[in-house]
């Protein structure tokens, strides 16, 4: 220990900067980033004038008057950039005489704050500690290396004795102190947070295990307390969200490539040569940084880091890196340094984006790219033999070197107990340990460790969520048989039906009355949603089939079962135009059944509904008059009561939020108020006693593969329809490029079909031809061209403006055969059937996603008619992705293309947001195997224990990461 008088005090901040920086710039020691920045402005402003003038007058400080001494003060911080001169000491996370530094500066309040060591995260770092250990800073000063020590070995001690504080502190000088006192005395800084290290860590010896992850980031060792708060503003509050933060990417960093085509996208590792910010006229500049990179000559497989020069089976190839800016204010030349400064010479830089050959040989141009610092140049850290180097997505500013050290000092105290899942549960998965995982996805040694990692993290995004909705589906049943019978269901998922035989009286007659017979793979749908309507737990099943493959009947066979029992429907589709067809339709079926008395009252509900007439369904509802209602949203709308709803199927099911769909299961229907609609119940089937909210019925024809119905219905029963009706002809598709040739054949074409009696659709992708998107053809705009091509053939026009009415009128009068061609916009893609149609064109074919050109195919070819479907592409290079259509008509293998191309958002369009749970880093459409064993493994755990009470583990980290709201309806 030393002593220190006021001047020393100053000469030794003077000095420690000097050391502190000279060491950050050694590397062999890390200080943190923002004493970095600190002492880095501090040391040169110590350099000027008037900061030297404000040191000497510090000496005065002795002989001041007390006035003086607070402006002396003030000043001092406020050279050295510090808030406080409490800052200036905790920032510095060095050791001082107390006593004396009180003596000097008395109104530095010093309380009872431990030491506290500088951080050295290298070789001969002290020992690990834990951060559960509460005495994670004592004793570790001694082990700070010695040179270190030579600036470090002031100690601020603990002064308990207030008293001898100087009496005549100033109210503002009071203030401060006493604020810091407050909280934690004269903690260091970022001990000031509401989560002081030390009590923090105390507190943490006794926490249970699954309290760790969820630390707050403050007891994280030696984090000043702008890092912290940095940290924090960035969302990383906890441990468990700074372990999160994963890398985005893993550099290699020996480059591999030898062969560079155009246009192809590459990552490459090399060293900045220059970096120049270039004017090129008054209001344009650019900035061009050169990266020279050593990748292996044709033929060569390998390569080391960068070299400039030629070395036998290596060559640099140089990579011109060009942003533009266009505006007269971009091209001053402070901001074109400022650009430019931002790369040094000498940095080692991952580099990615896509490359353009250039003139000279080995320059490649790349225009869109993305930089990531990977070492500076004196710093060999990185020069790791062979490891993959984590690229960090940027994060609010957040320095990545800073973040990538923060995270290697979480994982070195990392304590191994800290994984919920049982040790069994691993092996049988082959999964790493959770703080393996965190080890391998942050600092792996090599590609498989980190891909090892990744598996377990995604695990873990889909197990608990499996776990959580199956784990609340249980929650809500009575007995043990119950909650056995439910996880059996869901192992064995084709296993419950109930046959023809069983089915009500009312479905029966509905089924006979029918101008068809049901498909098999309809008739088991059918039978698998009776066995679970006729449960007293609410259904939850999603029937799934391609377009066209009859899901309508068999979703009214279930609402007639539902009726026959007592009790009402609701069938709830995402358009107006829908539920006027699916209306008519079941009236028309309806018309068939012999027996008149028992047909059910059906009432259509939409937006378009005239006030009067709505309020009377509602009323009819209310009362249990109605047993069948058909409708959209407005079927959700609070006003909506209804007496027993039993059932809600909810059409295309993805186009509702979810918040929407749980609407109608927000409630609970007993059966009492249902007397009227029991005498119907030929059959006399018994209702149950008790009041349970209503089963949901969703169906989609959009194929989802099972993984993707299992992570977005995680709870749901999956009933898939197999097969087509009989007698379904292929339709043929054919990919055209939208020039005046392709158009001539295409118009061709139509005029053969319409000529023989065929009816077209013309679907586009916009309704008014626009001014920013001139290529795009609107259904609006082409309907006079159309006309004008089509004489003596009438056209129709279909699009979401038009009213209600106008567009069932349009809608009918394609039907009735009266317009035989129907310009229309995707307002067709969901649920049309006019089995007469026989051909589609589709404009502007590359706007549309595979899978939903898939659906709007599926409007044709529901009839008897061979049917065609031409897919226009406006560029010639939008035809290959078409010609995947041209090939397979399995909604499938069109779906699985889909999501492998646009992800699993986009499979089920813009607005379902709410959908898809989010998962940080799994990819639905690549993972799904994972996603198939986090649900059995759920499934074994809930077998083994229902309610988790035999994992408390588990059922610890399964609140702490599921909200409520994400675990379902
Ligand atoms: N078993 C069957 N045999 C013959 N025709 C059938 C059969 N089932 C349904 N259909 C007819 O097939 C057409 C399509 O049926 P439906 O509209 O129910 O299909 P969907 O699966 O709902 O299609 P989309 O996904 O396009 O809405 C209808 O005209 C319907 O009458």
């Amino acid at each position: 220990m030393q002593c220190l008088s006021e001047r020393c005090l100053i000469h030794a901040n003077i000095f420690q900067a000097a050391r502190g920086y000279r060491h950050v710039l050694n590397r062999k020691m890390r200080l943190n980033g923002l004493l970095l920045c600190n002492i880095s402005k501090y040391f040169s402003t110590s350099n000027h004038k008037l900061t030297q003038n404000v040191f000497h007058k510090a000496d005065s400080y002795g002989s001041a008057c007390r006035l003086d001494r607070r402006k002396l003060l003030d000043k001092v911080s406020a050279t050295m950039y510090q808030d406080s001169f409490d800052e200036l000491i905790d920032e510095g996370k060095h050791v001082f005489d107390a006593s004396l530094v009180r003596k000097q500066f008395p109104s530095i309040i010093l309380g009872q704050s431990s030491p506290v060591e500088l951080y050295d995260g290298i070789s001969d770092a002290p020992e690990k500690s834990n951060i559960l250990t509460a005495d994670i800073y004592s004793g570790s000063w001694d082990s700070i290396p010695n040179e270190f020590n030579q600036f470090s070995s002031y100690k601020i001690e603990s002064i308990s004795d207030q008293s001898t504080l100087d009496s005549t502190y100033s109210s503002k000088e009071e203030n401060s102190s006493s604020s810091s006192s407050s909280s934690s005395s004269t903690l260091p800084s970022y001990a000031k947070s509401p989560n002081p290290v030390k009590s923090d860590l105390q507190c943490s010896i006794s926490d249970p295990f699954e309290l760790i992850l969820d630390k707050s980031i403050s007891c994280i060792p030696v984090l000043s307390k702008k890092q912290c708060t940095q940290l924090e503003n960035c969302g990383l509050h906890t441990i468990r969200k700074l372990l999160s933060h994963f890398p985005r990417t893993y550099a290699d960093l020996q480059n591999a490539q030898f062969t560079i085509d155009d246009g192809q996208y590459l990552i490459f590792v090399g060293k900045v040569l220059s970096s120049r910010g270039i004017k090129a006229s008054c209001s344009l500049s650019f900035l061009e940084v050169v990266v020279g990179c050593e990748v292996a000559e044709s033929g060569s497989s390998s390569a080391c880091m960068v070299s400039e020069h030629n070395n036998g089976s290596k060559k640099t190839i140089y990579l011109h890196l060009k942003k533009f800016f266009r505006g007269t204010r971009f091209t001053y030349q402070p901001f074109l340094r400022s650009l430019q400064e931002k790369q040094k010479e000498g940095d080692i830089v991952c580099v990615s984006g896509k490359v353009k050959t250039m003139r000279t040989k080995d320059h490649y141009e790349m225009r869109e790219y993305n930089m990531d610092l990977i070492r500076d140049d004196d710093d060999e850290s990185a020069c790791a033999e062979g490891r993959p180097y984590p690229i960090y997505p940027s994060k609010g500013g957040l320095n990545p070197k800073l973040l990538s050290d923060i995270i290697a000092r979480v994982l070195d105290t990392l304590p191994p107990g800290i994984d919920p899942i049982p040790n069994n549960t691993l092996q049988m998965f082959g999964l790493k340990s959770l703080r393996d995982a965190y080890i391998g996805i942050h600092q792996p040694s090599n590609f498989k460790e980190a891909d090892l990692a990744r598996k377990r993290i995604i695990f873990d995004e889909f197990f608990y969520l499996q776990l959580g909705r199956l784990f609340q589906m249980l929650e809500g049943l009575g007995t043990w048989i119950e909650k056995d019978g439910l996880l059996n269901k869901y192992r064995n998922p084709s296993t419950n039906a109930v046959f023809t035989d069983e089915w009500c009286s009312l479905t029966k007659k509905f089924l006979n009355s029918l101008p068809y017979s049901l498909t098999s793979s309809q008739l088991t749908a059918v039978s698998e949603i009776i066995w679970d309507l006729k449960r007293q737990i609410p259904m939850n099943r999603l029937l799934q089939g391609d377009v066209g493959c009859g899901k309508t009947v068999v979703a009214f066979l279930a609402c007639m079962e539902v009726i026959g029992s007592g009790y009402q429907a609701a069938f709830m589709v995402p358009t107006e135009l829908l539920a006027i067809q699916h209306h008519d339709r079941l009236l028309s079926l309806l018309e068939n059944m012999e027996d008149v008395d028992s047909r059910p009252s059906v009432a259509l509900l939409t937006g378009s509904t005239p006030v009067k007439k709505a309020r009377l369904i509602r009323e009819g509802l209310q009362s249990g008059e109605i047993s069948l209602v058909i409708g959209t949203h407005s079927l959700i709308a609070e006003k909506v009561e209804f007496s027993c709803l039993r059932i809600a199927v909810v059409d295309e099911q993805h186009r509702f939020g979810v918040i929407q769909r749980g609407r109608f299961n927000s409630k609970l229907y007993s059966n009492s108020v249902n007397s009227r609609l029991a005498e119907i119940d030929s059959n006399g089937s018994s209702k149950g006693d008790t009041s349970m909210a209503p089963h949901v019925l969703a169906m989609t024809a959009t194929p989802i593969p099972r993984t993707l119905a299992l992570a977005l219905y995680g709870d749901m029963s999956l009933t898939q329809i197999t097969d087509l009706p009989p007698g379904r002809k292929p339709i043929d598709t054919y990919a055209v490029e939208g020039n005046e040739a392709g158009f001539e054949e295409v118009y061709q074409m139509m005029k053969v079909e319409l000529e023989s009696g065929g009816r077209v659709y013309i679907v586009y992708p916009i309704i008014d031809q626009s001014e920013q998107l001139p290529q795009l053809r609107g259904a609006s705009a082409d309907l006079e061209v159309i006309s004008n091509r089509f004489q003596g053939i009438n056209c129709g026009l279909l699009h979401g403006r038009m009213k209600s009415d106008e567009k069932d009128e349009a809608l009918k009068n394609f039907r009735s055969g009266e317009t035989q061609i129907l310009l229309s916009t995707q307002v067709i893609e969901v649920g049309v059937d006019v089995p007469e149609a026989s051909m589609m064109v589709v404009m502007n074919a590359e706007r549309f996603g595979i899978a939903q050109l898939h659906q709007l195919r599926g409007r044709v070819g529901r009839g008897v008619r061979k049917s065609k479907c031409l897919l226009l592409s406006s560029t010639s290079s939008g035809l290959p992705r078409l010609k995947v259509l041209e090939k397979s008509s399995d909604g499938f293998h069109l779906a699985n293309m889909d999501l492998l191309l646009r992800g699993p958002g986009d499979l089920l369009g813009k607005k379902q947001s709410g959908h898809l749970p989010e998962f940080p880093i799994a990819r639905l459409e690549v993972d799904g195997n994972i996603l198939q064993e986090a649900h059995l493994a759920a499934l074994m755990i809930l077998s083994e224990s229902h309610n988790l009470e035999g994992f408390p583990k588990l059922k610890a980290e399964l609140s702490m990461r599921q909200p409520l709201c994400l675990l379902g309806d």
